[in-house]
């Protein structure tokens, strides 16, 4: 049976008596490919960075690799491209090469040099997310779709067990956005890397993702299919979990896959 990677058990989060995420549940195993779905403000970014550690459960628990979240020491296994992190001006003091060498350093510890391999690793990586010949330019002189590719390579540098991706389509033209999830593809599926994936559109994604999880204040629904499973290929199992229909008083959505 593959590994938990994230468990998250009756978890709800409200900022101030603003509440985003009510009774979550959710169970992300070794492998899968996870894209959230949802309209603006329905708690997706709330919810990664819940994931993350970054923000404390209301109510509930999440768990990374058996760890609660936020107690996790091992931070290098987890890869997380943010939404909107680029934006460097052409003055930032950093080549291409050195924001991916940086990638590597939770890995290797703070204190301690990158080895050959390490460097061999991120030469690897500039070949594969097509920015070589960037590499000894100033991050802050590639545009926004470019400094997007290095801000990924360097989620990926860290060789992370768990990569989270918040929105990496923007600003990403389509040309790049498909290699993009190529490549994805091929470390799901030669690595066995877990993904979760926050998108507005599945387009370009469907081919990626073996779960879709829409996440609303009130509603989720969550559709699945295996790879690994041709007779389970494409079967959707929308699972509309809340019957809100019922409910008098605004209600929130619970999921499992
Ligand atoms: N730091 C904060 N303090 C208070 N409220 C917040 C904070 N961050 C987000 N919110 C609110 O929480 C709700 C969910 O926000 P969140 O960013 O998680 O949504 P999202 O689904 O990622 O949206 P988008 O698709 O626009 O990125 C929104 O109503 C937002 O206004």
């Amino acid at each position: 049976m593959n590994k938990k990677i994230i468990t998250i058990e009756g978890l709800s989060f409200t900022y101030g008596c603003h509440p985003v995420l009510n009774n979550i549940n959710l169970s992300i195993s070794s492998g899968d490919v996870v894209a959230i779905i949802g309209p603006n403000g329905s708690g997706k970014t709330t919810l990664l960075k819940l994931v993350l550690g970054q923000l404390k459960p209301t109510a509930g628990s999440i768990k990374l690799f058996g760890t609660e979240a936020h107690k996790l020491k091992e931070r290098f296994r987890i890869g997380y491209l943010a939404q909107k992190a680029t934006g460097f001006n052409a003055q930032f003091p950093a080549t291409v090469r050195e924001v991916i060498c940086s990638g590597r350093v939770p890995r290797r510890g703070l204190f301690r040099s990158l080895t050959k391999q390490d460097h061999v690793l991120v030469e690897q990586i500039l070949e594969q997310v097509g920015l070589k010949q960037f590499a000894n330019q100033s991050i802050g002189t590639l545009s926004g779709g470019q400094q997007q590719r290095v801000l990924l390579a360097r989620a990926l540098v860290s060789q992370p067990d768990l990569l989270i991706l918040d929105e990496p389509n923007t600003g990403v033209d389509s040309h790049a956005l498909a290699s993009m999830y190529e490549l994805l593809k091929d470390l799901n599926r030669c690595q066995g890397i877990t993904m979760l994936i926050v998108s507005h559109e599945l387009e370009g994604l469907s081919s990626l993702v073996s779960h879709q999880i829409c996440l609303d204040k009130h509603i989720c629904t969550c559709s699945c299919h295996s790879f690994n499973d041709p007779e389970n290929q494409l079967r959707f199992c929308d699972r509309r979990i809340n019957n809100h229909v019922k409910a008098k008083e605004p209600c929130y959505g619970n999921l499992s896959i």
